[in-house]
């Protein structure tokens, strides 16, 4: 088990694409915003290539495909689509996600256990091209455990739950859910990732978890960054959890 307290930062640059499809226009690229993010400090790039192309677009993914020095951890539907253009980019993370057309943003976790001999087709077939497959699954220990059954090496948990929660019961409630989850992935011999939702207020008790490998943000980022920049923006939030993993 490991208990290593150095911890990652993913940078999602999705909402970066999102404003450039506001307007159709051709900034703010994300391209740029990922290269910018790794000379901050960004440990990897995600990216979120949804089926209604509300953000990012083939494009940005070929193009990084090319560019990053890092790693792309591409976040993906379970779609035939999806699979096909996966096997083209062969990223070195792919991280598989639940997605409908009508919500706002990613509302919960996959339902591995409910599905598990379709995930685990999915992640036997991404497997094959050398990516290392993470399933994003609520801190449940049902699916923490199913995603074991399936064969992924890798899971991330949504933080979703615990950056809405509005009172500090809940919000202690919605923590220990996740610590338990980081418990029990890690007692499953799984690579432990998080995030969804997680800003600058709110990140550090997750960045404190022993055993938690990396946290992909996004959306706070991208906000922040409209008044520090993008670079600044990631090297505030890289500091910020290198510290409180370190405390
Ligand atoms: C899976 C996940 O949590 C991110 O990809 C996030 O979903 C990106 O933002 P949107 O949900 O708004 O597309
Ligand atoms: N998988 C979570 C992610 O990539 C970033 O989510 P958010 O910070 O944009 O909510």
């Amino acid at each position: 088990m490991t208990t290593s307290n150095r911890i990652l930062l993913g940078v999602n640059i999705d909402h970066v694409a999102t404003l450039r499809q506001a307007r159709g226009t051709r900034y703010p690229d994300p391209v740029k915003a990922a290269l910018d993010a790794e000379e901050a400090g960004a440990d990897g790039i995600t990216v979120h290539l949804r089926e209604d192309r509300r953000h990012i677009q083939e494009r940005d993914v070929l193009l990084l495909k090319d560019v990053l020095q890092t790693r792309m951890n591409f976040e993906m539907g379970v779609t035939e689509e999806m699979m096909a253009f996966a096997e083209r980019i062969r990223p070195a993370h792919i991280c598989l996600v639940p997605e409908t057309r009508q919500e706002l943003t990613t509302e919960g976790g996959l339902d591995v256990a409910g599905q598990e001999a379709r995930i685990k087709a999915a992640v036997e077939r991404l497997s094959k091209i050398g990516s290392e497959v993470s399933l994003f699954i609520d801190a449940d220990e049902r699916q923490i455990e199913a995603s074991k059954r399936v064969g992924a090496p890798a899971i991330e948990l949504h933080t979703g739950r615990y950056a809405d929660a509005t009172t500090p019961t809940e919000v202690a409630d919605e923590l220990q859910r996740i610590i338990d989850g980081v418990n029990c992935g890690l007692g499953e011999g799984l690579i432990v990732n998080a995030g969804h939702g997680l800003h600058y207020h709110n990140v550090e008790a997750v960045a404190a978890i022993k055993g938690i490998n990396e946290l992909n943000i996004g959306h706070a980022l991208v906000a922040h960054a409209l008044f520090v920049g993008f670079k600044g923006a990631v090297a505030e939030m890289k500091a910020l959890i290198l510290a409180a993993a370190k405390a």
